[in-house]
């Protein structure tokens, strides 16, 4: 993906901690990543947004060593992160998590602790995830909500510089999700890197400041955070005309949609804050049109064209 002057380039204060560049994922037949790039650099909060099956676990698998890419390169500062010593930096909460069910709280911290050089304290971290009370229950007795926490607390335990966390608060109640945003942000504010996916856009738009959107193998959108909600805030006037109509007052970005097959005139689509001004000026100047509708575009829906088509795309350049 091209990156503008004001794009993650700038935004970067160093190195790339995480670069994943031109790679493809195939399992059989499905290709599970399909040229993707993306770089995230230090500081960063990156959300992952995508529907069941885009690739973002995947994704996470390749950076943090536990796949190969069959083309293009994964790199974990700067090394392979098949390599252990590539990995010690980097702290990660999986989708699923096997906890042994006969080890206390407390012990399994201290012994996933241990591999590393450096490491938090364990009633540092549980009392940071609230789960200091937890401390001497075998992990067996713990509830869903409990275990999440323990596993995204497991990923903060060596300090690492990056961490991923895939779905982090899922099956987490309103509660348990917010210690947990609260949890993340302090790791954040810390310096920490963080590369998380979710299904849940309040989680996204509550802790990241860039967004990305993966769908079948591809990445569709990859833009800072009130890039994409401005998108959001905007309607969609659609309209058939033969008009210039992306020279219209009002018109932040315009869609002229090829309708092949289709007599007659083109297919607008308009994206405006105010479409009720936009309506009166289309009105005002005689422009000729037919066929009007506007819609709204909510923070769901915006994502949802976002994997529905290649036209409406938030990248770098949306932004200028
Ligand atoms: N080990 C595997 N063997 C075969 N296919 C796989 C394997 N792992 C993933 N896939 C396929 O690759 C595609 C991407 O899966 P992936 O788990 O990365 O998606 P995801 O975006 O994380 O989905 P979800 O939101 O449901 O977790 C899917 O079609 C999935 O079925």
């Amino acid at each position: 993906m091209t990156e503008g002057p004001g794009g993650a380039a700038a935004r970067r204060a160093g190195p790339t901690l995480v670069e994943v560049d031109r790679v493809t994922k195939r399992f059989g037949d499905v290709t599970a990543l399909d040229d993707v790039s993306l770089s995230v650099g230090p500081g960063e909060l990156v959300g992952m947004l995508g529907p069941n099956g885009a690739g973002k676990s995947t994704l996470l698998s390749l950076v943090s060593g536990q796949r190969r890419p069959d083309a293009g390169t994964v790199r974990l500062g700067g090394g392979d992160p098949r390599d252990a010593a590539s990995r010690v930096p980097l702290g990660l909460t999986p989708q699923e998590t096997g906890l042994p069910p006969t080890l206390r709280v407390g012990e399994v911290v201290e012994f996933v602790g241990r591999h590393y050089p450096s490491r938090v304290p364990t009633a540092e971290l549980l009392d940071r995830f609230g789960l200091a009370d937890l401390a001497k229950r075998q992990t067996g007795s713990l509830s869903g909500g409990q275990k999440r926490r323990l596993a995204v607390a497991l990923s903060l335990v060596g300090r690492p510089r990056v961490v991923l966390l895939d779905e982090p608060t899922t099956g987490l109640d309103v509660g348990a999700r917010q210690a947990l945003w609260a949890a993340i942000r302090e790791y954040h504010a810390d310096g920490g890197t963080v590369l998380l996916t979710s299904h849940y856009l309040e989680e996204v738009q509550e802790l990241a400041q860039r967004v990305v959107v993966i769908d079948r193998g591809v990445v569709r959108a990859d833009a800072p955070l009130e890039t994409a909600l401005a998108q959001v805030a905007l309607r969609r006037v659609l309209v058939r005309s033969d008009a210039p109509l992306d020279a219209l007052p009002g018109v932040v970005r315009a869609e002229r949609v090829a309708d092949p097959g289709t007599a007659g005139d083109p297919r607008w689509e308009l994206y405006t804050p105010d479409a009720d001004a936009l309506v009166r000026e289309l009105v005002t100047s005689g422009t000729p049109f037919h066929g009007l509708e506007i819609r709204g575009a909510s923070l769901e829906e915006a994502f949802e064209q976002m994997v529905a088509h290649d036209a409406v795309r938030t990248d770098e350049r949306s932004a200028r």
